[in-house]
């Protein structure tokens, strides 16, 4: 198995079991039969308005699965659940066996993170600033060093390491941003919006390497309203809209229909903020798999 940080390790028979039986690992090795990430009907309002109208999903461990959305669905809000930084109203979470509201360090300890648009420190260098992760993260200086190595190769950064971020463009601090999330090497990561500032060639290193973190069993939960990102990329996506799940499908099996079709056919327009759209109607799986429920929308 290939970890984050390109170190092998072995897969045990009962690992393999979990990750086919869609199961995962825990940190003592332990294998069990849950999903890497489950939520049911998770609410939650800023004030009157509804972010969070009932969401339900659940991703099985060793999925790419991509959370596809217009401006405004939820997509942030989820994630910022998920990883215990937003407590919901309603409905529940789980993450790794981890409940994120009863235990939102354990969780935290546990996944890597990359939020939208967050910036390393501009006081630090990617160098002092890794250091500092790998302090909080408890993680020996010699394994920091040689992972900040390998990322900063992968990335193509390492005449950057020693820059203050605040003299680093927008792409080469989300390129530190990238490499602090996986610096622990964890078994999920959350990801909103994975490519942006990126040029196209480094698009392509973190796409690569995102794929062979998946194929070593590992979890991936990317937010994203880039459709052609989505489908390139996940092996599932489910669609959100105005709060809820309103489908899912496996970008590889639709054949004669796009991506873009069924996003727009559950969404209801291109480029439309969801507090501007229908609501999606019925709850549909491309792919078959279920679906949260449909019921009547909040007030958005
Ligand atoms: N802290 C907050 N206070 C008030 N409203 C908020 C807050 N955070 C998000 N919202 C609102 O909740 C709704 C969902 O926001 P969220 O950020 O989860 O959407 P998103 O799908 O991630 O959008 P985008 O793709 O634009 O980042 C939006 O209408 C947003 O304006």
């Amino acid at each position: 198995m290939l970890t984050a940080n390109g170190r092998r390790v072995a897969v045990t028979g009962r690992s393999r079991d979990a990750i086919a039986t869609g199961g995962y690992l825990t940190a003592a090795g332990d294998a069990e039969d849950v999903n890497a990430i489950a939520t049911a009907d998770l609410r939650k309002a800023y004030g009157d308005l509804t972010a969070l109208s009932g969401l339900t999903l659940d991703v099985p461990a060793g999925e790419l699965f991509g959370l596809l959305g217009p401006n405004g669905a939820g997509k942030s809000t989820t994630i910022r659940i998920l990883t215990g930084q937003l407590r919901p109203d309603a409905g529940s979470a789980s993450v790794l066996g981890i409940d994120p509201v009863d235990d939102p360090v354990g969780v935290r300890e546990r996944v890597g993170i990359l939020p939208e648009q967050e910036s390393p420190p501009s006081f630090m260098t990617p160098r002092e600033y890794f250091d500092f992760v790998g302090s909080v993260r408890d993680l020996d200086a010699a394994v920091v060093e040689e992972r900040v190595e390998t990322w900063a190769d992968r990335l193509a950064y390492e005449a950057k390491l020693d820059t203050m971020h605040t003299d680093l463009s927008r792409g080469q601090q989300q390129k530190v941003m990238v490499t602090a999330a996986f610096l622990h090497d964890p078994d999920l990561v959350f990801i909103d919006e994975p490519l942006a500032n990126l040029d196209p060639i480094v698009q392509e290193a973190v796409k690569r390497f995102l794929r062979d973190y998946r194929d070593a069993g590992n979890t991936v939960f990317l937010s994203t309203h880039d459709i052609d990102v989505a489908a390139e990329l996940c092996d599932r996506v489910g669609i959100v809209n105005e709060g809820e799940l309103v489908t899912t499908c496996r970008p590889a099996e639709l054949s004669e229909e796009r991506l873009l079709d069924v996003f727009l056919r559950e969404v209801g327009g291109a480029g439309v903020d969801a507090g501007d759209t229908e609501s999606a109607g019925g709850a549909g799986s491309v792919d078959g798999t279920e679906s949260a429920d449909s019921e009547s929308m909040e007030d958005t």
